[in-house]
Parts: structure tokens; C-alpha cells; sequence
């Protein structure tokens, strides 16, 4: 599903708008890249290392040449001299090979520092070309003084933007001194917060969830208080769950950024020098000058891009677990807390929901989870009309004990709270169950799921066993990876059961000392429920059950 390296013929010279057109053809992405999606970084041109490049032809004579925009004049400085190369076209070239080397002493280094972010040269050898315009020529004695400076110039004759380029290059390298391959920013993530309560509304009549201004600010005040008691769950790499924690978020962005010399070799490895991570980008494209076999990477750099899959539900069926176990994949990319874009902040707009994605390259899958978009009624509607191609995850599970296991949350966060027995019915005599009661109504996935199927087809849809994914996680990940049209990299190697838990754990990677199972607020004791309380509601949910295996084509075999 990578897209294809695609080989130029060899010829002469290639302009960036060659390029382009080409990659443009070739692009084959496996997801909807939404279309307001401008701001991305552009197109980045990187050299290849191999084969080895030779040294930097130099040269210390100023030449002048008439450019291809009338009356526009663009005069080349160097730094030392050994060969005379006033030729835009190899201007362009110095330039490439300039980066080049440059990425062959950051290879070496194996880190990037603020020298070769920058791509600021400080060897002669390295000597950026610098060129001026008419209103620059001033700058050219500066130059000669400092062959460090960066290049201010035009396009060329051929059409070779060569301070697009520059800046291109110097864009490339920030993103990829800010791009996290590591999953540092669990440690994060902030677990406290665990959830968003969206099924306290008991006074909503629609079967559906609405949310409301009260309800945030009522999360926000449990989320503070329970904030101070656990703060050791930060430890755990459990994530910000069924909260918006704005500020989690952009810690956890700018921690991208602070990442050790070692993460920095990571990084490098995995987006310079692994030419399998740089598979989802590749197009080669042969390079002058023709008597060598030089050849260029052309690909995106790191962007934030909005999500192609969604893990939109259901609360408490084991989202966190499941995004977290997704996080091992090399080719998912996904922000620790809960936007929660589609129910609370949709006002904010599309560029606020993408500032809160985390960076990703070409052929990565950008997602998020928010378990609230599945009971509630306009984020249908709002993600097709942010893309029609997203895919969507859901994680059911038995809905009695994802009731009780919704009840226990906010048990733990109420001082008064009624007995589950007590609030399940409309009122103890009648034993009717109170479906305004957002514990019960979100287990009606049937209903729930009907308002998706209006505007995204069930292939479109994943629907993920809760149960299985505590029995089985690698098989529910096999599974789920097939629907993203992933490799399946996740599977039975990185997990083990942890008896003390009583669930599945991550296995430790290599040199992390971070813990990896779920912190306390996933697997919290229950409460013993009446028996017959317990039965009357499986009596409930069993027509909504076996309607939703139908829809769905799978049986979740619950009781
Ligand atoms: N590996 C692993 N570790 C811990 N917990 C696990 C795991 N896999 C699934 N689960 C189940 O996940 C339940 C919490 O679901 P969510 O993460 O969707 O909750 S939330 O809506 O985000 O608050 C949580 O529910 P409770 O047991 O009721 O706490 C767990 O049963």
C-alpha cells in the first residue's frame, strides 16, 4: 500500500515543478487527506546518501548572470575556489550537494544539533551558494565575508526556486528535530482525568447524547478534584481519558520537541537513514549532474494532519487500552488526551482539532479517541463533513457490566451516589429500566449505530470486542490492523498478562523503564449487583444485542 519509488529517466537537469508533477502522479495515499489540509509542510527535496557523494565543487569567483525573469539579476558568491560553476542549474546542484554533506555529518554525528538544524554550514566545504537579487546586491560583499549566511534569491531559469528550497530544507529539519518516534509523550499522558461522564444527563429525553455547557463544566470540576489525588498514575502511560485536558496536550507537543540526543538518533534512524520507514515516502528521482548516479529523495515532511480513523466509542469499553496497544505501531501516530472536537469544542474549528494531533509523516495514520462521539447525535454528521473516508473504531462491550463498569467511575467521583439497583429502573416498583440514564442508554449500540450508518457505510466501521481485547489483544489487534490496512506489527510478542492486574500489560521496550499496564482507573473493582437486577437488564439488552450482531456481521457472544 506504500506508494511505489518512482525512477526519472536520466536527464540533464530537473526543475522542483518536475518534481512535483511527478510525485503528484505517483501519490497514491491509503487514506483521505482532508482537503483543507494547506498548511502542511511542503514538499521537501532530500539527497540520498548512497552512493557516496563527492566533494563540494567550490568556487570564490562572483559571477553574474541574467535570470530568467526579466531585469531580474541573481549573482552566485562562494566561499573558496577550486572550480568555476556560475550555471544556475548548478547552483542549484551546490545547493543540494551542500545538504547533502550536511546530512552525511549529521548522519555521522548520529544527533542533530542546532548547527544542522539550521543546515547553517560552518565548514568551507559546506559553503551555502548565496545569490541576491536586484534589491540585495549589497548583501554580496557581506557575503563574502561570511559564508555562512543564507541565500535570499529567485527562480532560476529552469525553474529551480532555490531559497524555496532553503527554506524547504531548514522546515524539513526542524519538523524532524520536533518529530517524536518514541512514545515518550505517554508518560504524559494523564490518566486522572479518567473520564467525561457524557451519560450523566439524565434529564436529556433524546435517546440520543447532546452536549451540554453544564456538563463540561461539572467534568472539569471532578477532573480538578481527582486531578490532585493521582497524580502517580502520570507514571503509568495511561492516557488523559474521557477528558479534554488542553494543557496535557500541548505539554505533550512541546515535549516533542526536548527529546534526548538519543531519541534524536532514533529519529534520525528512522526518518534519514531506515530506508524502510522512508518506504511510506519514497519517490526517487534521478538528479543531475548526469555522469553521476545521484539520486534524491523527494517526500513530505512531518505535519500535523487531521485524523483518517477515529476510535469514537464506546466509553468505558476499553478505548484506552486499545489506542494504547495502537500506539506500538510504527505507522500510528495519536495524541494521548481526548480532543473531544466533535461534541465540545466543534466551534473552534478544523485548524484547532489539527493543532491537536500529533506530528506525522507520509503513510503514518494520524487518530484520536473521543468515546463520547458514539451517543452523540450531531458528530455523525461532522465527521463526514470533515472526511467521508475516516475510518471509524468502536470497542463494544457486554453493556451490563460496561453499565456497572460507568456506574464504578462515578462512584469514584461522587461523594452521593445512589445505588446502581436504585437508579437503574424508572422507579423500583415497575422495573422498567430507565433508558434516560446514560449508563443504560449507551449500551443500546444498535440504536446508537444506526445514526452512523447514514453517513458511513459499515466497511467503514471496526468494531473491536472489549472482551476479546482483554482474552485475546493480539488477535483483536490483527484484526483491527487489517481494517487500517496496516502491517501487522502488533502482536502476541508484545504482550503478557499481568496477574496482579488482571489484565493484559505492555511489555517493557528495551532501555524504558516506564511501567506498562493501565493505570488504577482501568480495572477498578466493582460493586456485587443484585443478581436479579443483573438479569433483568440482559433481558433488556438481548433484542438491541442480537440486532446489533446483525448489523455488524459479528456476534459478540454476550450473555
Ligand atoms: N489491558 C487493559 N488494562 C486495563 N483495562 C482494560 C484493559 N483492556 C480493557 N480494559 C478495560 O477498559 C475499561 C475502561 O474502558 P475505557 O478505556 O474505554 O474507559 S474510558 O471511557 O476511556 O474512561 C476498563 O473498565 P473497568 O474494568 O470497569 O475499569 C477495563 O475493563
Amino acid at each position: 500500500m506504500r506508494p511505489m519509488a518512482e525512477k526519472l529517466p536520466v536527464q540533464n537537469s530537473y526543475s522542483i515543478a518536475d518534481i512535483n508533477r511527478r510525485i503528484n502522479l505517483s501519490k497514491t495515499p491509503p487514506f483521505h487527506t482532508p482537503p483543507s489540509d494547506n498548511n502542511s509542510a511542503s514538499l521537501q527535496v532530500l539527497p540520498i546518501l548512497k552512493p557516496p557523494l563527492r566533494p563540494l565543487p567550490v568556487t570564490g569567483r562572483k559571477s553574474r548572470r541574467q535570470t530568467g525573469n526579466k531585469g531580474e539579476k541573481t549573482t552566485t558568491t562562494a566561499a573558496s575556489s577550486d572550480n568555476n560553476n556560475s550555471n544556475t542549474n548548478s547552483n542549484a546542484n551546490r545547493f543540494i550537494d551542500n545538504v547533502a554533506i550536511n546530512q552525511v555529518n549529521i548522519s555521522k554525528s548520529n544527533k542533530i544539533d542546532s548547527n544542522n538544524r539550521n543546515y547553517n554550514i560552518n565548514n568551507s566545504k559546506n559553503t551555502t551558494t548565496t545569490t541576491s537579487n536586484n534589491n540585495n546586491n549589497n548583501n554580496n560583499n557581506n557575503n563574502n565575508n561570511n559564508n555562512n549566511k543564507s541565500s535570499s534569491t529567485n527562480s532560476n531559469s529552469n525553474g529551480f526556486d532555490i531559497e524555496q528550497d532553503r527554506r524547504r530544507m531548514i522546515a524539513f529539519s526542524e519538523n524532524v528535530s520536533n518529530f517524536d518516534v518514541s512514545e515518550k509523550d505517554n508518560s504524559k499522558d494523564n490518566d486522572i482525568n479518567d473520564d467525561n461522564d457524557s451519560n450523566n444527563n439524565n434529564n436529556n429525553n433524546s435517546f440520543y447524547y447532546q452536549y451540554s455547557n453544564e456538563d463540561y463544566n461539572n467534568n472539569n470540576n471532578n477532573n480538578t478534584s481527582s486531578n490532585n489525588n493521582n497524580n502517580n498514575l502520570n507514571e503509568e502511560g495511561d492516557g488523559g481519558d474521557g477528558e479534554e485536558n488542553d494543557s496535557d496536550a500541548d505539554n505533550n507537543d512541546e515535549e516533542l520537541g526536548k527529546q534526548s540526543n538519543k531519541a534524536d538518533d532514533i529519529r534520525l534512524n528512522q526518518v534519514l537513514e531506515s530506508e524502510s520507514s522512508m518506504a511510506t515516502v519514497s519517490h526517487y528521482v534521478a538528479q543531475t549532474p548526469p555522469k553521476s548516479s545521484r539520486m534524491l529523495v523527494v517526500r513530505e515532511g512531518p505535519s500535523k494532519k487531521l485524523p483518517q480513523a477515529i476510535i469514537i466509542g464506546v466509553k468505558k469499553g476499553g478505548t484506552r487500552a486499545l489506542l494504547e496497544f495502537l500506539r506500538l505501531h510504527p505507522d500510528i501516530r495519536a495524541p494521548g488526551p481526548e480532543p473531544h472536537f466533535f461534541d465540545r469544542h466543534y466551534s473552534r474549528g478544523l485548524e484547532w482539532y489539527r493543532s491537536k494531533m500529533p506530528l506525522t509523516i507520509e503513510g503514518q495514520i494520524s487518530m484520536e479517541k473521543t468515546p463520547s462521539y458514539f451517543i452523540t447525535r450531531d458528530v455523525p454528521q461532522r465527521i463526514y463533513n470533515m472526511s467521508k473516508q475516516v475510518k471509524l473504531i468502536v470497542v463494544v462491550r457486554d453493556p451490563v457490566t460496561r453499565a456497572i463498569s460507568d456506574y464504578t467511575q462515578t462512584m469514584t467521583k461522587r461523594r452521593s451516589v445512589r445505588q446502581f439497583e436504585q437508579m437503574v429502573f424508572v422507579n423500583n416498583s415497575s422495573r422498567i429500566v430507565d433508558t434516560s440514564w446514560g449508563a443504560i442508554r449507551i449500551g443500546v449500540y444498535a440504536k446508537h449505530l444506526e445514526l452512523w450508518l447514514k453517513y458511513f457505510p459499515l466497511q467503514q466501521m471496526h468494531f473491536v470486542s472489549g472482551e476479546k481485547l482483554i482474552s485475546d489483544p493480539a488477535g483483536e489487534m490483527a484484526l483491527l490492523q487489517d481494517f487500517l490496512g496496516l502491517k501487522r506489527i502488533i502482536n502476541e510478542k508484545h504482550f503478557f498478562f499481568n496477574e496482579t492486574k488482571g489484565f493484559p500489560c505492555l511489555k517493557k521496550p528495551e532501555g524504558s523503564g516506564h511501567p506498562h499496564c493501565l493505570g488504577k482507573t482501568k480495572g477498578r473493582q466493582h460493586p456485587t449487583i443484585d443478581p436479579s437486577v443483573i438479569q433483568r437488564l440482559r433481558d433488556f439488552y438481548r433484542p438491541f444485542n442480537s440486532k446489533f450482531y446483525k448489523m455488524v456481521n459479528r456476534d459478540f457472544e454476550w450473555p
